[in-house]
C-alpha cells in the first residue's frame, strides 16, 4: 500500500485530474440522476419544483414593490396639505406578505429537500445492494472494483447536497432572469459588468474544486485502508487477537501515518484555496462598487428617481450575489456530477456469469451427473498460475465423492466451479451431457447447496442463521427445526435463552457468541434447509468434536441418500465413507477411486492415510 502511494505521487496524479471537458460531460449524468429522484418520490419532486418557481419570482417582486414605496413616499412628502396614504399602506402590506411568503416557502422547500434527500439515499442504498447481488465473485476479489464500490457508496448520503444544489441553481437562474430583465431595462451594460466581476472567483473556485476531487479520488484506496484499520482496531471479531498480540500500537501508527499524510495534503489545498478566494472575490467586489458609484451619480444628477436608485442598487446586489452563487455552485455542481459518474460507473459493471438467453431446464432428477472435461481455471488476480489444470472426471448421479489434497491443491476452487461462482478458464463442465452454462443460473444455484469452510456467521437470530440455506422458507419453523436436529444445531439452540430467536454474535443487543463447533453445527443446518440435488460440504466438521463428527455423518448419509454429494475434508475418517475419493495435487487430478482401491494402489492417498493413521496409534 505504501509503495502504491509513492507511485501515485509520481504518475497517477495526472491521470486522476479531471479536464474541463470531462466536467461538462459529467453534467450529462444529471438527467439519470433526476430520474432517480423522480422515482424516489414523484409527488415531492413536483412540489419542490413548483415551490421553487414561486420563490424565484419573489426577490424581483419585492424589490419592485420597494421601489414603488419609496417613490410614493417621495411624492407624498413633496405634497402640501393632507396626504392620501392608502396606496402606500397597501404597498407596505404587499411587501410584508411577500416577506412572509418567502420565509414560508423557504422552510417548505428545505423540508422537502430533506425528505427527498433521505428517500433518495435509501433508494440508492437499495440499488447498490441489489446490484452487488448480481455481480460475480471474481469482481468482489478485485481491488479496483472495491474502490469503485467505495466511491459509489459514498454517493448515497452526499447526493442530497446535489439534489438541493441543482434545484437551487434552477431557482436562482429564474430569479436572476426576473431581476436581470429589470436591470436590462435601465442599462444592459450593467449586466455585462456583473458577469465580468464574478468571473475571476468562478475560475478560481473551479480550479480548486477540480484539485480537491482529484485528491479525494486518488486517495480512495488509502481511505478504504483507513476504514479497514478503524474496523480492525475496534471490533468484536478482532479484539481478541489485537489484545493477545498487542497490535493496537501497530494499527494506530499505521492509521496515524496515513491519515496525517492525507490531512497535510488536504490542508495545503484548503489554505491556498482560501488565499486565492479572498483575492479573486475582492476583484469582484471592486467591479460591483464601480457600478454602484455610477448608479448613485445618475440619481444625484436626477436622471433616475430615488425609487429607481433603490431598485437598481438592490437588483444589482442581488444579481451579483445570485450569479456568484450560481457560478460557485456550478463548479461544485460539476464536481458532484463527476462523483455521480462513480455511482453510474458502478451500476454499469456487468456480471460475466449469467444465464443464457434461452435456458435448458435443470434435470430433475440428475441422470448422468457432472462431467469435468479438461477443465482449467486461473483466478483473475493471479493470472500467471493455474489453480486447476487438465481436470477430467465424472461425478455420477447419486455418487458421494470426497476431495482430498494438501492446502492450496484446488479443492475449494473445484467446488466453486461446480456452483458456477466462476466459469472454467478452459475446458467445460457438463451436466447430463450439456454445458453447465446452458442452464439457468438461479436453478443451478438452487439445485446445488454448498456450505463453505469460511461460511458466514450472520449477526442475526439462530433461526435465520439456519434459514439462510433457503431464505424463502425463513418462516417455516418446522423445517428450520428439522434442519437443526439433523445438523445437531438443536442441542446448541436448546441452550440459548432466546431459542431460535436468540441473536447471535455480540454486535447487537443481547447477542451471544458461540464456540467454533457450535457455529459449525448451525451452518451445517443450512445444508438441510435446501432441497438441493447436489450437496457440497467444504470441511464441514473441522471444528466438531469426534462424537459430533460421527453423528453428523450418520445423518448426512441419510440426507444424501439418492443425491450426489461432495465432501472436502482433511480427516480420513470422514473421507473413507465416500464412494470415491479424488486426490488433487497442485490443481491436477492425481488419483481417483474407492478407499480400498486407492489403498491397494499404494499411491499418495495411501501415503496420506497412513500418515494420519500412524498419528492416532
Ligand atoms: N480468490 C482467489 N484469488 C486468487 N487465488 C486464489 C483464490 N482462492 C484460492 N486461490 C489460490 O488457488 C489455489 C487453490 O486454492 P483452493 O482454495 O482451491 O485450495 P484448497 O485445496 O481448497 O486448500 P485448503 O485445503 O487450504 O482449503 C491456491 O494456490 C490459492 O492460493
Amino acid at each position: 500500500m505504501y509503495m502504491a502511494r509513492q507511485n501515485k505521487t509520481t504518475n497517477s496524479t495526472d491521470k486522476e485530474d479531471v479536464s474541463w471537458r470531462e466536467r461538462f460531460a459529467a453534467l450529462g449524468n444529471l438527467p439519470a440522476f433526476f430520474r432517480l429522484v423522480w422515482q424516489a418520490s414523484p409527488g415531492l419532486f413536483i412540489g419542490n419544483v413548483l415551490l421553487r418557481l414561486i420563490r424565484a419570482a419573489i426577490p424581483a417582486t419585492t424589490l419592485y414593490v420597494g421601489k414603488l414605496i419609496i417613490d410614493q413616499v417621495v411624492q407624498l412628502s413633496g405634497q402640501s396639505g393632507p396626504a392620501d396614504t392608502t396606496q402606500l399602506w397597501w404597498l407596505v402590506g404587499a411587501e410584508f406578505a411577500l416577506a412572509v411568503l418567502s420565509t414560508g416557502i423557504g422552510r417548505a422547500v428545505s423540508l422537502i429537500d430533506g425528505l427527498l434527500g433521505d428517500l433518495l439515499a435509501n433508494r440508492i442504498s437499495v440499488q447498490l445492494m441489489e446490484h452487488a447481488a448480481t455481480l460475480d465473485l471474481e469482481q468482489f476479489e478485485d481491488a479496483t472494483f472495491y474502490d469503485k464500490l467505495e466511491r459509489a457508496r459514498r454517493q448515497t448520503s452526499g447526493r442530497t447536497v446535489l439534489l438541493s444544489g441543482v434545484f437551487g441553481q434552477v431557482q436562482e437562474l429564474i430569479s436572476i432572469g426576473f431581476l436581470g430583465a429589470g436591470l436590462a431595462v435601465y442599462n444592459p451594460w450593467l449586466l455585462l459588468l456583473i458577469l465580468v466581476a464574478v468571473t475571476p472567483s468562478f475560475i478560481g473556485d473551479n480550479y480548486f474544486n477540480q484539485r480537491s476531487y482529484s485528491l479525494s479520488r486518488s486517495w480512495t484506496p488509502e481511505r478504504r485502508e483507513l476504514d479497514y484499520l478503524r474496523y480492525v482496531g475496534a471490533s468484536d471479531e478482532t479484539a481478541k487477537e489485537v489484545k493477545i498480540f498487542g497490535l493496537s500500537g501497530f494499527l494506530v501508527d499505521r492509521f496515524r501515518t496515513l491519515s496525517t499524510d492525507f490531512f497535510q495534503q488536504n490542508k495545503k489545498l484548503a489554505i491556498s484555496r482560501a488565499g486565492w478566494g479572498v483575492l479573486l472575490t475582492g476583484l469582484g467586489t471592486a467591479g460591483y462598487y464601480g457600478a454602484y458609484v455610477w448608479i448613485v451619480l445618475r440619481a444625484v444628477t436626477g436622471q433616475i428617481s430615488l425609487g429607481d436608485l433603490t431598485f437598481l442598487a438592490g437588483s444589482f446586489r442581488q444579481v451579483r450575489s445570485s450569479l456568484e452563487g450560481i457560478l460557485l455552485q456550478f463548479s461544485s455542481l460539476t464536481q458532484e456530477a463527476i462523483y455521480l459518474q462513480d455511482l453510474f460507473d458502478y451500476f454499469a459493471i456487468k456480471p460475466l456469469i449469467h444465464s443464457p438467453r434461452t435456458t435448458r431446464p435443470f434435470p430433475s432428477p440428475i441422470r448422468e451427473g457432472f462431467t469435468f472435461e479438461n477443465v482449467g481455471f486461473k483466478y483473475a488476480n493471479s493470472a500467471d498460475r493455474w489453480a486447476l489444470r487438465n481436470l477430467s472426471f465424472t461425478l455420477q448421479a447419486g455418487e458421494k465423492l470426497a476431495l482430498v489434497g494438501e492446502n492450496g491443491a484446488g479443492k475449494t476452487t473445484l467446488v466453486k466451479l461446480l456452483a458456477r461462482l466462476y466459469d472454467p478458464t478452459e475446458g467445460r463442465i457438463l451436466l447430463d451431457g450439456y454445458d453447465l452454462r446452458e442452464y439457468d443460473l438461479d436453478e443451478v444455484r438452487h439445485n446445488i447447496g454448498v456450505i463453505f469452510q469460511d461460511y458466514t456467521r450472520f449477526k442475526m437470530s439462530a433461526g435465520v442463521n439456519i434459514a439462510v440455506g433457503d431464505i424463502d422458507e425463513r418462516t417455516n419453523q418446522p423445517r428450520i427445526q428439522q434442519s437443526a436436529e439433523r445438523s445437531l444445531a438443536d442441542t446448541v439452540i436448546a441452550k440459548l435463552s432466546g431459542g431460535y430467536d436468540q441473536q447471535l454474535g455480540r454486535s447487537f443487543g443481547k447477542g451471544v457468541e458461540l464456540s467454533g463447533g457450535e457455529w459449525q453445527k448451525i451452518a451445517l443446518g443450512r445444508a438441510y434447509m435446501r432441497d438441493a440435488q447436489l450437496i457440497i460440504l467444504d470441511e464441514p466438521t473441522a471444528a466438531l468434536d469426534a462424537r459430533a463428527e460421527y453423528e453428523v455423518f450418520q445423518r448426512f448419509a441419510q440426507l444424501t441418500e439418492g443425491r450426489s454429494s461432495v465432501i472436502i475434508s482433511h480427516r480420513f475418517s470422514t473421507v473413507r465413507m465416500a464412494d470415491r475419493i479424488l486426490v488433487l495435487e497442485n490443481g491436477s487430478l492425481l488419483e481417483i477411486g474407492s478407499h480400498y482401491a486407492l489403498l491397494e494402489k499404494d499411491g499418495r492417498y495411501a501415503e496420506l492415510f497412513g500418515l494420519q493413521a500412524r498419528g492416532y496409534q
